[in-house]
């Protein structure tokens, strides 16, 4: 009982590397995030676009980890099918779309019109 109440964050860490190494839509947000951070590095983003890209990936990466826990429980609770279970599912994946929705339009407001600068000008 002791060994779970230490080391708080390794836990934290443990879930973050454990849902990035199983579930393949976190691998995809991961890929966005390193794309976005190398882009904008590339085209020297002011720092309220940088504040604006990275409060993007955290809600994204917060909200796939927290649709990856609520499914887990559901699973835990409710192997069968259920339609409580489908409830939650469908929802928690919602709040990903909806954050991941989110996430696309600031950054094709922030890329976008930089991109076409430096093609076109
Ligand atoms: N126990 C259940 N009872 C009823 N419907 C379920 C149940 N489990 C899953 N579903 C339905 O199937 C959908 C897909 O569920 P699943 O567990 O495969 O998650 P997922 O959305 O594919 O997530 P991921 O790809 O990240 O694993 C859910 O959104 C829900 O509609």
């Amino acid at each position: 009982m002791n060994k779970h109440r230490q080391n708080p964050f390794i836990h934290a860490m443990r879930g973050i590397l454990e849902t990035a190494r199983t579930e393949r839509n976190f691998k995809i947000h991961l890929i966005c995030a390193v794309v976005a951070v190398a882009a904008g590095s590339w085209i020297h983003l002011s720092t309220s676009d940088w504040l604006w890209i990275t409060f993007c990936i955290a809600l994204v990466f917060a909200l796939e980890l927290l649709n990856t826990a609520i499914e887990a429980v559901v699973d835990l609770l409710s192997p069968a099918s259920h339609p409580f279970a489908k409830k939650a599912k469908d929802a928690a994946a919602g709040a990903v779309l909806i954050g991941a929705i989110f996430a696309l339009i600031v950054g094709a407001s922030i890329f976008l019109p930089k991109l076409g600068h430096f093609f076109f000008d």
